[in-house]
C-alpha cells in the first residue's frame, strides 16, 4: 500500500509476484527489491522478509536479526535514507504499528561480517521523545546501585532499570529476574553468540551482560532505561546504536572504596581482593578515558544524588512528564503514504470509519534515535485534518 516508493510497473522483474492488499510490499533500494510480508510457508504468523536481487536474478533468503513484526491485515513500506524501511502496520496499537526493517545501516554492514550473508534488522519503533539511556558504571562498591535505587524510587514513572544476566550466584536478598536474570554460562554463551546481547563482559571472574530485551523492555514502558554496567560494558555500549548518556561514579579515596566493599559483607575475602584490584583498573579507566560524559564523586551520598539529578535535568517538580498519544491507530487497509522531509504523512482513505472525518496522521521522525538492535525512539505522531487544520507550509500534501 501507499504511494510512498515501491517500485514501479516497469521495473518490476518478472517472477516478483506481490499478494494484493497491502499483505506485501517491495522496495527497491539499489539493484535489491525486498518484499516485505511474504513468507514461503502460509501459516507464518509473523512479516517475513526475502530479497530479489536484480543483477543475479536470483531470491535471497536474508538473515532476520531482531523480534519480527507480527502479521496484521496489511502494511505500508517507505525507504528512508536509503538504509532504513519504515513498516507501518494497519489497524494496529500504536505500540505495534510502527517498525523499522533496516537494510543497510552500520550494524548491518557490522552483522553481515559476522553471518557472512546478507541479513536485515527488525527494530520497532517507540512513541514519544523518551530521553537517552542513561549508562552508571564505577569500582564495585562505589555505590551505583544506592544512587540508581534512590532514582527509581523518587521517580518510579520515568526510570526503568535494564536488568543484566550474570553468571554469578545471587546474593541473599536478591531476586532473580529484579536484580539480575541469574544464568548459565552455557545458556547465556549461546545466547551471546546469538546476537541477543547488546553487551557482555567477563567481570570479577563472572560473565555479565545486557540483552536488547532487558533494554527494549523499558523503552516499551516510555521510561528511561538505566543500565548499571562496568567500563567494558560501557565501551561496548558506546560504539553501539544505544545513543546513551555515560556517568561514572567515582569514590573519594581508595580506602573509602575498600571500606563500603568491606561493611556491605556480601563478598567473600577472595572477591573483595580481586574487586579492589580490578577497581584500580576502572578508576584508571573511567577517569581519562574520555568514555565518559560525567564523574560524579559518591563521597556524602545526599549531595552525590543531587549532583546526579541536577546531571539528568531533574530539578523540582520534574516528576512526569508524558506526552499521551492514541493507543489505537487506526488504519484501513486502503490508506496513502507520502513522505516529504522527515514527515510521514498518512491518509486514512474513504472507508465507512473515515467518511465522516477527514484526518490524518503524521508521524515525525526528525528526532529518531537508536535502532536496531534496540529499538527505534524518538517517534512524533498527531493527527490533523487537512481541510480545517493548517498543515505547517511546505509539509502541505498536494
Ligand atoms: N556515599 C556513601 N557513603 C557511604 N556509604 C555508601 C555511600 N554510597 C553507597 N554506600 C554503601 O556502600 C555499599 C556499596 O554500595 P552499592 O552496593 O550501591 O555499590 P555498587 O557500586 O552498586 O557496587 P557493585 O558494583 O558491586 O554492585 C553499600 O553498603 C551502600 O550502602
Ligand atoms: N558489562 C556489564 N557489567 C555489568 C552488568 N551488570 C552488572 N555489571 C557490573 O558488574 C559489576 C559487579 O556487579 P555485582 O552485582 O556482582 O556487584 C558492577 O561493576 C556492575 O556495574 C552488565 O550487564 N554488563
Amino acid at each position: 500500500m501507499g504511494e510512498a516508493p515501491a517500485f514501479f510497473a516497469d521495473s518490476f522483474p518478472s517472477g516478483v509476484d506481490l499478494k494484493s492488499k497491502g499483505q506485501e510490499t517491495a522496495i527497491c533500494v539499489g539493484s535489491k527489491i525486498y518484499v516485505i510480508g511474504g513468507a514461503d510457508q502460509e501459516s507464518t504468523s509473523v512479516i517475513e522478509v526475502r530479497i530479489f536481487d536484480k543483477s543475479s536474478g536470483e531470491w535471497i533468503n536474508p538473515t532476520v536479526v531482531g523480534t519480527k513484526p507480527k502479521l496484521s491485515n496489511g502494511h505500508s513500506a517507505v525507504l528512508l535514507n536509503g538504509d532504513r524501511i519504515l513498516v507501518i502496520k494497519v489497524n494496529s496499537k500504536s505500540d505495534d504499528c510502527f517498525w523499522f526493517l533496516e537494510v543497510g545501516t552500520p550494524f548491518i554492514k557490522e552483522q553481515e561480517k559476522t553471518h557472512g550473508n546478507e541479513v536485515v534488522a527488525w527494530s520497532k519503533g517507540v512513541l514519544g521523545n523518551v530521553e537517552k539511556p542513561i549508562v552508571i558504571s564505577g569500582p564495585s562498591g562505589v555505590g551505583k546501585g544506592t544512587l540508581i535505587s534512590k532514582l527509581m524510587k523518587e521517580f518510579p514513572s520515568m526510570f526503568g532499570f535494564s536488568v543484566s544476566h550474570t553468571t554469578r550466584a545471587p546474593r541473599e536478598k536478591e531476586q532473580n529476574g529484579f536484580h539480575y536474570h541469574f544464568s548459565d554460562r552455557s545458556v547465556m554463551e549461546r545466547d551471546i553468540k546469538d546476537g541477543k546481547f547488546l553487551e557482555f563482559a567477563s567481570v570479577h571472574g563472572n560473565l555479565y551482560g545486557t540483552s536488547v530485551e532487558a533494554v527494549e523492555v523499558v523503552a516499551d514502558a516510555g521510561k528511561r532505561c538505566i543500565l548499571d554496567i562496568d567500563v567494558q560494558g560501557a565501551r561496548s555500549v558506546r560504539a553501539s546504536s544505544l545513543d546513551a548518556i555515560f556517568i561514572f561514579i567515582s569514590p573519594p579515596s581508595f580506602e573509602e572504596l575498600e571500606k563500603r566493599l568491606r561493611a556491605r559483607a556480601t563478598e567473600t575475602e577472595e572477591q573483595i581482593q580481586k574487586r579492589l584490584r580490578n577497581a584500580r583498573a576502572e578508576l584508571d579507566q573511567g577517569k581519562s578515558s574520555g568514555l565518559f560524559d560525567h564523574i560524579l564523586v559518591n563521597d556524602d551520598l545526599e549531595s552525590c544524588y543531587e549532583n546526579l539529578k541536577n546531571t539528568l535535568g531533574l530539578t523540582e517538580g520534574v516528576k512526569t512528564a508524558h506526552i499521551t498519544y492514541p493507543e489505537l491507530v487506526d488504519l484501513p487497509v486502503e490508506h496513502l503514504v507520502s513522505k516529504i522531509d522527515q514527515k510521514i504523512f498518512i491518509k486514512c482513505g474513504a472507508t465507512e470509519y473515515q467518511k465522516a472525518s477527514d484526518n490524518m496522521y503524521v508521524l515525525d521522525l526528525s528526532l529518531l534515535k537508536g535502532g536496531a538492535p534496540g529499538r527505534t525512539r524518538g517517534l512524533n505522531l498527531y493527527v490533523t485534518n487537512p481541510s480545517t487544520d493548517r498543515v505547517n507550509g511546505d509539509n502541505q500534501l498536494s
